[in-house]
């Protein structure tokens, strides 16, 4: 038993599918492992194929072996032992009789105090449905705590993700709905804040005074792989900046919390979002640039280009990257331009933040004609975790000139070091009630809204095709372009563990 430890039902809707067996099977066991899930839990999978509950707790063991590097068969049996499956279509109101019945047997079993979690790890337009029949046919009546938790999207912009919230607000208050947003389960964005406000040297010049431009970008160099038929209705704007990037910008540039907790967190975000600069037509075209993979290399190996990916509609207009150039028009932020990026099929799979500070005010060693790099803080989010720190010092024996040097610190590069996986920490929280790191209602509209702008500017413009760039590359080159114009340069991914 530790203090984490949690007696509840945990039903997953959508137990049969890709995240379920890649990423949520595989995090509960983690729990399982660590002590938060024990004796007093249970899951009850849910989708339309026929097992028997044995049959599926086999397939979880699978499941978790396949997927992550568990080898205790002792530990996957007893874990997956706490499993049931039922077979039921999440649009007929009478399966939830049957849930209902499974789980006050599981209550008395396994005495979970009424605790329930529903986990929607569901295709979207599932989102409504699911939580209407929960209460109306009476299974969120039981005494103890009903908490959901809904995958994303959370809608295609502000009318329908509006319409989907008022659907689950019927059923669930806003305190016990967790929308998830996995980029806020990485170890590194829960990091920002602790390496902007616990440290007074960093937090005194993360302002317009000392700060000249932040990037912050996350390239895949992975393909749309099978998800086209998903992908094709949503591009880049919405599957990445829409949700993780402008998360990552909120944790940048929000103000510090006058406590740190769900509430307090989650008021200054919000905030940063408020002050995001909206951009007529014309400026859009000009500050955000929309991209498609063409053919070209990877590893060595050629690949093909996104209008020759199966399911891609023959001349595709979606946009498989996005850069944008953002302003914050607060009194921290005015005039430093917040630089995004992210994309498939780019050189590599990194997610960076890259603080560049202003040069000094009497630039001596410039005199001198000589390279004078400035100072940048990186945030490695991933693969790498840590932080590293550019300054410039004397090259031994030379006077005159400067050498770059990195200060750098590294989480998981020794590897006895595992970081805990996003959704390990997002499921846990969610046990424990701990909603900081999901999205918060206000959140979620606030950034539709601006993400609708940009969307709705392209929709008439849609003639105008994405710019190409050659899959293996850091983009098209309007997006280098787009930082040229300013005086920058995109900052390449780097690697903590070359030093
Ligand atoms: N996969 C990933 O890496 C990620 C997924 N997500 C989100 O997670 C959610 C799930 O994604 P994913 O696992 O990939 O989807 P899949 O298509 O792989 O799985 C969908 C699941 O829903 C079940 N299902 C479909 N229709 C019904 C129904 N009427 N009644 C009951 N069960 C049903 C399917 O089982 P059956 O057909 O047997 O009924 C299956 O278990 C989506 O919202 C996605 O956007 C988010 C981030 C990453
Ligand atoms: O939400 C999504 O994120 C992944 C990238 O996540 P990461 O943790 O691997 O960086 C992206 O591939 C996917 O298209 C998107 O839906």
């Amino acid at each position: 038993m530790n203090e984490n430890t949690i007696n509840a039902s945990i039903v997953l809707f959508g137990a049969t599918g890709d995240l379920a067996h890649r990423k949520l099977f595989p995090a509960l066991f983690q729990l399982y492992q660590k002590g938060q899930l024990q004796e007093n839990f249970a899951v009850v999978g849910v989708s339309r194929k026929d097992f028997a509950h044995e049959e599926f707790q086999k397939i979880v063991a699978e499941a978790v072996e396949t997927h992550s590097e568990a080898d205790d068969h002792d530990a996957l049996k007893s874990f997956s032992s706490h499993f049931y499956y039922l077979k039921m279509d999440v649009t007929d109101f009478k399966s939830y009789h049957d849930l209902e019945n499974l789980l006050n047997q599981l209550d008395r079993d396994y005495h979970t105090g009424g605790n329930r979690m529903y986990y929607l790890a569901m295709a979207p337009q599932f989102f409504g449905t699911i939580p209407g029949f929960l209460k109306s046919e009476g299974i969120t009546d039981t005494p103890g705590w009903h908490r959901i938790v809904i995958e994303k999207p959370f809608g295609r912009n502000l009318e329908t993700a509006t319409e989907l919230n008022e659907k689950i607000q019927e059923s669930f208050d806003e305190d016990d709905i967790y929308r998830i947003d996995h980029y806020l389960g990485k170890e590194m964005v829960q990091n920002i804040q602790v390496i902007r406000f616990g440290n007074a040297i960093f937090e005194s010049i993360w302002n317009n005074k000392y700060i000249d431009s932040v990037q912050i970008t996350s390239s895949e160099t992975l393909g749309v792989e099978d998800r086209a038929a998903y992908y094709e209705k949503s591009g880049a704007l919405l599957d990445m900046v829409q949700n993780h990037m402008l998360q990552m910008l909120m944790l940048v540039a929000m103000e510090p919390p006058g406590k740190l907790d769900t509430k307090h967190i989650r008021d200054e975000k919000v905030k940063v979002l408020r002050s995001l600069r909206f951009y007529n037509e014309e400026e859009i075209h000009e500050n955000v640039v929309r991209g498609q993979y063409a053919e070209g290399s990877l590893n060595g190996s050629s690949v093909p280009g996104y209008l020759d990916e199966e399911n891609v509609a023959a001349g595709s207009k979606t946009e498989t990257f996005v850069a944008a150039k953002l302003f914050i028009d607060n009194f921290r932020w005015d005039g430093v331009p917040f630089y995004i990026r992210t994309g498939k099929r780019m050189k590599t799979k990194s997610t960076e933040i890259v603080i560049q500070f202003k040069q000094g005010p009497m630039a001596l060693y410039r005199a001198n004609n000589v390279k004078h790099p400035p100072n940048l803080l990186r945030i490695h989010i991933q693969p790498d975790e840590g932080l590293s720190l550019s300054l410039n010092a004397k090259p031994h024996g030379d006077n005159m000139n400067l050498l770059p040097i990195d200060m750098s610190f590294c989480n998981n590069c020794q590897n006895e070091v595992n970081s805990p996986e996003a959704y390990e920490k997002l499921i846990s929280d969610s046990l424990l009630g701990n909603a900081t790191y999901f999205t918060r209602w206000d959140e979620v509209a606030l950034s539709w809204e601006f993400i609708d702008s940009i969307s709705n500017a392209w929709s008439k413009e849609n003639q105008v095709s994405p710019a190409r760039y050659p899959s293996g590359s850091m983009g098209p080159k309007e997006a280098d372009e787009l930082l040229e114009k300013d005086g920058f340069t995109w900052w390449d991914p780097s690697n903590l563990r070359r030093s």
